[in-house]
């Protein structure tokens, strides 16, 4: 506000008449255009154009008038009027796609479509795409149709009879078979019609699944074939509901000392209504504090199931931790290879809950609640083993979206349906900050190594690619630009582990790493004692890394999506401001893995930068604070 404002304390034409916005509007008309700088304004008043400033000031400040400051052109002013106009939110529908881009939605839109739809892409300025998938429509929180359908209204503004056509049928579809509690106490598959059941119900199930038909339209269900059951007509298009009356087990009782944030309201809420779902948020966003208050809600004692002993560990610190709840140390036990507590609440990984010999871990104890973490990762002998709990509560926690996984139909139909957020929103509110993301592309560390890689063919070829010696002095270089950043480097080589371990001198941590250095290391870094720690993929997963400020992926893209998702989520940590660097070799299909993986980041709302690192610059830029400044740039 001060670039033009008269330094002065009198005003300089105290006479003359003070500018109205009538005159203003006049001044546009003349003009021809809605926007003016106080120079045009001046001329067309014939007044001096400082005058005319402190005039315009006032009216800006009164809310009659906006200012625009647009580049290194003067500022523009215009009537406020029109920035309702140029604010308001546009929805544009593409039915046959069942696309909905939104261009400036306001929350409550964005809650809304949240219900039916799927946020797939955001420009960063505004512009939403949403895509209403099956499964979005399966899952939609409302009773009937009309409800939804009222949603739906509200989220476009308008009817839209061909979009709201194609949901409806999905919606049905979803509505055909559902699974009640007789009063007696055996479950019952429940058709819409006869017919349905005859068609479809009647032929896709047999005697394993069903004991007798009941009516026209009900079968009584064999104990323990319900989730065999849900598969079954999943599979055959037709996602059952699953409305049977939950155990809660034996009670369980205890105070959460957190407030929920409203999202983690919402997600418990709607797992509560069901009693089954995934919460799928950005890691950092309060899944298991979210998880916690399911569990005190739910008010029954608790399996938890979980990938690595680190976690189990992790986990049980929290469910202690006075700040977080009242559970004494009594409640909660550890079961797996270094120890086996069966209590109220019990941790145990994966790879015990698969075991035959381990089977009691499930019937121990009536759980009330079972909760499957990390569980794009259930192995599927724990889901055989744990389909006799599928008459209790059943909460996932995933920090990748379901929807590309191939174990989304078993997540969904033994697990239940994702009970999602708009991660965008996420960032927003600052919740969870987003981190920035860069691929750089590194070039060969001399010709032998790129002749090597030209004349080498498959796996080998991609072991070289990851292994280019380069990258050692990237992340070298990308750590002195970040002198004070805590640092995690990710590799998926053993040997380039250590070789970048042994060249910067910091510890690296792999499978081979002994139990108790792991957790020497970890909460060496955790305490800010240690600055920089390379990890192999047994960093990936299983261990609650600390937040970092900084994450390098030296190698490790012909993984999942889902790795990088993760590997990119370590830092994404409420503490902000984080960035992660993901190597390249120049010109090899690394660059293809690097970008693929990124791209489905991207699509989450967050920003790629692309940058081709070259070395010539980028040695006399080693000390530069700039890192952008290193490279060629990019796209
Ligand atoms: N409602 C809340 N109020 C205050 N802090 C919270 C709340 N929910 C979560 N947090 C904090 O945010 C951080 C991340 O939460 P949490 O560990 O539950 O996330 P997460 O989604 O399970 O992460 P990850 O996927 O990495 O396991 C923790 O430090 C936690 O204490």
């Amino acid at each position: 506000m001060t670039e033009h404002s008269n330094e002065g304390d009198e005003p300089l034409e105290s006479s003359s008449p003070s500018l109205s916005l009538s005159t203003f509007h006049d001044a546009c008309q003349e003009a021809g255009r809605p926007v003016l700088t106080a120079s045009e304004l001046a001329r067309a008043l014939e007044r001096p154009q400082r005058a005319v400033f402190d005039d315009l000031e006032a009216l800006s400040a009164s809310g009659d008038l906006k200012r625009l400051s647009v580049s290194r052109d003067p500022v523009v002013w215009f009537p406020s009027e029109l920035e309702d106009l140029t604010d308001r939110e546009r929805v544009v529908v593409f039915p046959k796609r069942r696309e909905i881009i939104v261009d400036r939605p306001d929350q409550f839109t964005r809650a809304q479509l949240t219900q039916f739809a799927n946020l797939e892409d955001t420009n960063g300025e505004g512009g939403y795409r949403y895509v209403v998938r099956p499964a979005d429509v399966w899952q939609a929180p409302h009773d009937t149709f009309e409800a939804l359908q009222r949603t739906i209204r509200q989220a476009l503004s308008r009817t839209v009879p061909a979009l709201e056509s194609w949901i409806e049928s999905q919606w049905r579809r979803a509505h055909q078979f559902r699974l009640t509690t007789h009063p007696e106490g055996y479950t019952v598959l429940e058709g819409e019609s006869a017919e349905v059941m005859g068609n479809v119900a009647r032929q896709k199930l047999d005697e394993s699944h069903v004991h007798a038909p009941i009516s026209d339209t009900e079968d009584w269900v064999r104990e323990g074939a319900e989730a065999a059951i849900k598969r079954t007509l999943y599979e055959a298009g037709y996602p059952v509901q699953d409305d049977r009356d939950l155990a809660s087990g034996d009670p369980l009782e205890f105070e959460l000392q957190v407030s929920l944030r409203s999202y983690q309201e919402t997600w418990v809420d709607r797992f509560l209504e069901s009693g089954e779902g995934v919460y799928v948020g950005p890691p950092g966003s309060g899944k298991t504090i979210a998880a916690i208050a399911t569990m005190e809600r739910v008010g029954g004692e608790t399996l938890v199931l979980v990938p690595s002993r680190d976690l189990a560990r992790q986990w049980a610190e929290t469910l202690v931790d006075a700040d977080v709840t009242t559970l004494g140390p009594d409640d909660v036990g550890q079961y797996h290879g270094g120890q086996k507590e069966i209590r109220p609440v019990t941790i145990a990984t994966y790879q015990i809950a698969g075991m035959d010999r381990h089977r009691s871990l499930f019937d121990d104890r009536e759980w009330g609640l079972v909760v499957f973490d990390e569980c794009q990762h259930v192995p599927s002998d724990v889901y055989r083993r744990s389909t006799h709990l599928q008459s209790r509560h059943r909460l996932g926690l995933s920090a990748s979206p379901l929807r590309e996984d191939d174990r989304a139909a078993e997540i969904f139909t033994l697990i239940g349906p994702p009970i999602g957020t708009d991660w965008e929103a996420l960032f927003e509110a600052g919740f969870v900050a987003e981190p920035e993301l860069e691929i750089r592309y590194v070039p060969w560390a001399d010709d032998e190594h790129a002749n090597a890689y030209g004349s080498a063919d498959g796996r080998e070829r991609y072991q070289l690619a990851a292994m280019n010696p380069e990258k050692v002095d990237e992340v070298r270089y990308l750590l002195a630009a970040h002198p004070d950043a805590r640092a995690l480097v990710f590799v998926d080589y053993l040997e380039q582990g250590r070789d970048i371990a042994a060249a910067l001198d910091v510890p690296f941590l792999s499978g081979e790493t002994p139990h108790t250095e792991r957790q020497r290391l970890l909460e060496a870094f955790r305490h800010d004692e240690l600055e920089t720690l390379v990890l192999s993929r047994v960093g990936d997963e299983g261990i609650d890394l600390p937040s970092a400020d900084l994450a390098i992926v030296a190698s490790g893209l012909g993984g999942s999506r889902r790795q990088g998702t993760q590997r990119a989520g370590r830092t994404m940590r409420p503490a902000g401001g984080a960035l992660v660097y993901v190597l390249a070799t120049r010109g090899t299909r690394e660059e293809d893995f690097a970008r693929r993986q990124l791209q489905h980041l991207g699509r989450q709302g967050l920003t790629v930068r692309e940058q081709t690192v070259d070395r010539d610059q980028d040695e006399e830029a080693t000390d530069s604070d700039e890192v952008g400044g290193a490279g060629d740039l990019e796209e």
